[in-house]
């Protein structure tokens, strides 16, 4: 792989897993771009989410990371910025599946509820499968989402 800027944050409940996320993602050969938190301070997912959504907005990023306790606000958050297809996954077939059907730009995880290996799994995953298009163009297309197909 490349060395595509991939967008990465987490609130309070992620912030752990999101350094461990972030160091995996130079190993495998992105280039992170930290959007915090800084610190385990109690913060509001919302704020990260569209942080990140911001990002894959305006093209400073190409794909993004996200991390709460559950994975589930954050995404959430992301997904109301029409640039996201942000995905909850929780293993690496889920997260397969988001590249595959969903052409998932943005991965969202659950620190309370995977541990760092899957969630790493997940990560090589994500950044690796690419869209399979055919009939899941025409329904990606039908979410409306205006970014671009990575
Ligand atoms: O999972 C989350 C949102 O879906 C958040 O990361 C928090 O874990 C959740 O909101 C609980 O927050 P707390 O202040 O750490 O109890």
């Amino acid at each position: 792989m490349s060395d595509r800027v991939v967008a990465i944050a987490s609130d309070h409940a992620g912030y752990r897993l999101k350094q461990e996320l972030a160091e995996e993602l130079g190993k495998l050969g992105a280039q992170p771009l930290d959007l915090g938190t800084h610190d385990e301070e109690s913060v509001d997912y919302p704020d990260f989410g569209r942080a990140i959504a911001e990002a894959i907005e305006n093209g400073r990023a190409e794909r993004g990371v996200l991390v709460c306790g559950t994975g589930i606000g954050i995404s959430i958050a992301a997904n109301r910025n029409p640039a996201v297809r942000a995905a909850p996954c929780h293993d690496a077939t889920i997260t397969r599946l988001a590249r595959q059907h969903n052409d998932a730009n943005v991965l969202a995880l659950g620190a309370r509820t995977i541990g760092a290996e899957v969630a790493k799994d997940c990560l090589r995953v994500f950044l690796e499968t690419p869209f399979e298009g055919g009939r899941h163009e025409r329904r990606v297309a039908k979410l409306g989402n205006g970014a671009a197909r990575t």
